[in-house]
């Protein structure tokens, strides 16, 4: 990848005068048109951002479909956008959502020298299209800093656009047509990086495929495979070391399928194999793919040599079978990528075959989203609040926030089933916001009444803590509450430094410096990773509920949150105890001198108007 250098926009602006280009041409060739409205808006930013940028003259585009074939007519629709100049108001961009509108307006001048950057555009590591910026140099020789030039854009794009270092990659050329053709087929159908067919090619593929085996009755499958651990290793040690791995699985991807399967990367750490024709039977097919699928796993989890170090990643992998009954051509990745999923769920390193019941969870799952969006729209949302007491004096130190809903307004659901699904997008955003502003209302108003808590602690989830808006958002709602940041505590699980090391701790410093204090939920669930531990501006380890359950029955247990305490304590850290149920748990807990706890033994979550008569009883 070439070099990338960090300008700003004054210096763009100079480098395209040093470059002597007044005009630019912006040509879009699109893959996948999508015709969402998301789509038009990504491709209007684009366009936008690039003529605020760069302060041109003048800038015309042209818009191709993704063949590069003859450019259709222009529709009635578009011309009335073209004005008597031949140039074309970008900001109507936004107007063309067509599948087959094919834009081009012509500068009128004739170009002297055209100097063309192709700029293939990633989006989630799929590459959705390629941009040109063919710049005309009215000199007769092309400016010295024409490279800064182009090298000025691909910085301006990707700062711009907060594409993720690998999902941006530039390539600088003068192409002649043919060039770009073939440049243009192979970012089209290949992936970049490890040079294995991308989604578009798979899905033709799939489609050929899945006709063929209809046709001859044989059964194939489909294979997909997402890498374990991938993402820590990647966020730990840099996108280099990343791609370098993701170039190893490839490799070793390669060694196992037979000569006709097919391998592709959909972008991330995500890899589909399709085996086409295993047999005659489907019993047959299921053995050949499973079989496969534990070599793929055992190959891809040897371990990777950086820098004399091992890595170590491993893959989970869902299949599916096809041809088979009210089955489409077009359900097969949706229905790999659900067993893929259930295969996580069973731990990592499994392979998990499709069937009906996993299509109902998936449904279900479908369901409580599409749900939970309008929910938070009607405001169906509340809030329960969990009293947090001194394990030794049984005072109050605080309460934590517990959101609750009605799915249909009938039963209802836990949070732990539908925040992992509000997690999987940006809805957990929205909720986790939702939930500080109403908490932190109600401690105020808890305040305003006389009712005296001490602290509240409010969860918040992996997703919203790396929102880039996230400190804003929290400077916000205190200033908008007017609560103290020194009586909040946020909740965060140890999943949310693991991955982002770095930013994790600048970003619980930032608050940490107005007030805010951070307890590390779930503690022992999940990696508890010491080295990152001792480096967290956390106060507080909550020992999850797991541990703390089957005391005083199993010995192991206790001896993990004894070992647990121990080190807090060593390390400075508070802990809270969840999930306290009865008297020989408290009792324990007080022999181990552990700080806080937390459970039914003291009180379920109770509403806002219920908590404040519990804390009334407690003061008396
Ligand atoms: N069996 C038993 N359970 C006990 C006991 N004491 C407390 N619990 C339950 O344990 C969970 C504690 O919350 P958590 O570990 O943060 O675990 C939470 C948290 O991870 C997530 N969650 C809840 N509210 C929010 C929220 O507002 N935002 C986010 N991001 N996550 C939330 O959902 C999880 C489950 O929440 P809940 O269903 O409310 O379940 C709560 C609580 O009702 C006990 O003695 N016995």
């Amino acid at each position: 990848m070439p070099d990338k250098c960090n300008i700003t926009s004054p210096h763009a602006e100079s480098v395209v005068e040093a470059a002597g280009l007044n005009q630019v041409l912006l040509q879009l060739t699109v893959i996948d048109w999508c015709n969402s409205d998301e789509f038009v808006r990504f491709i209007d930013d684009i366009v936008n951002t690039t003529i605020t940028s760069l302060t041109l003259k003048n800038v015309d585009i042209q818009l191709f479909d993704d063949t590069f074939a003859e450019l259709s007519l222009l529709s009635p629709q578009i011309i009335t956008h073209v004005n008597q100049n031949n140039s074309f108001d970008l900001s109507e961009l936004s107007q063309l959502h067509s599948d087959h509108d094919v834009v081009r307006i012509i500068a009128k001048d004739d170009f002297l020298k055209t100097l063309n950057l192709v700029v293939p555009l990633f989006n989630n590591n799929i590459c959705i299209g390629v941009m040109h910026f063919n710049g005309i140099i009215e000199s007769d020789e092309p400016a010295p800093n024409t490279l800064s030039f182009c090298r000025a854009i691909a910085a301006l794009i990707q700062r711009n656009f907060r594409l993720m270092d690998n999902e941006l990659r530039y390539g600088l050329s003068m192409l002649s047509a043919s060039q770009s053709q073939d440049e243009f087929h192979r970012l089209a159908f290949f992936d970049s990086l490890t040079g294995l067919a991308n989604r578009r090619l798979l899905n033709q593929t799939i489609e050929a495929e899945y006709l063929l085996a209809k046709n001859n009755d044989v059964v194939g499958a489909l294979l997909f495979i997402d890498l374990d651990f991938f993402k820590a290793i990647n966020d730990s040690l840099g996108h280099a070391v990343g791609d370098g791995i993701l170039v190893e699985v490839a490799e070793r991807l390669k060694e196992i399928p037979r000569a006709e399967d097919f391998i592709a990367r959909l972008g991330g750490d995500e890899f589909v194999i399709l085996l086409p024709g295993l047999s005659e039977n489907p019993m047959h097919a299921e053995q050949h793919a499973n079989l496969l699928a534990e070599q793929l796993i055992t190959r891809i989890s040897e371990p990777y040599t950086y820098k004399g170090q091992s890595l170590y990643i491993g893959a989970s992998i869902g299949v599916t079978l096809f041809p088979s009954k009210g089955q489409q051509a077009d359900d097969l990745l949706q229905q790999a990528d659900t067993a893929m999923y259930q295969a996580k769920s069973n731990g990592r390193k499994k392979v998990s075959f499709f069937d009906i019941t996993m299509q109902r969870k998936a449904d279900k799952r479908l369901h409580i989203y599409n749900c939970l969006k309008s929910a938070i729209a009607k405001n169906e949302l509340f809030l329960h609040y969990q009293p947090q007491h001194m394990v030794q004096s049984g005072e109050i130190i605080g309460v934590e926030a517990l959101v609750r809903w009605h799915l249909d307004g009938k039963k209802l659901i836990s949070p732990a089933e539908f925040i992992p699904i509000a997690e999987e997008t940006d809805l957990i955003i929205d909720i986790g916001i939702w939930v500080l502003q109403a908490a932190c209302r109600q401690f105020v108003e808890w305040q305003s009444q006389g009712i005296e808590v001490p602290q509240l602690s409010v969860n918040v989830s992996t997703r919203q803590f790396h929102d880039q808006n996230f400190v804003d958002s929290i400077l916000m709602i205190l200033d908008e509450t007017g609560m103290d940041p020194m009586q909040l505590n946020l909740e965060i699980t140890e999943s949310v430094v693991i991955e982002h090391a770095e930013e994790a701790i600048r970003t619980m410093t930032d608050l940490k410096n107005v007030g805010v204090s951070f307890a590390i939920d779930d503690f022992g669930a999940g990696y508890s990773s010491l080295s990152y531990l001792k480096r967290l501006p956390a106060n507080e380890l909550k020992i999850d509920r797991s541990f703390i359950q089957n005391i005083p029955l199993n010995v192991s247990d206790m001896a993990i949150v004894e070992a647990v305490l121990a080190m807090a304590k060593h390390m400075g850290f508070n802990v809270t105890a969840e999930g306290v149920e009865s008297r020989q748990q408290l009792e324990f807990l007080q022999r181990q001198e552990c700080s806080f706890y937390q459970g039914f033994y003291a009180s379920k979550p109770l509403s806002a108007e219920h908590l404040a008569i519990y804390i009334k009883r407690l003061q008396g």
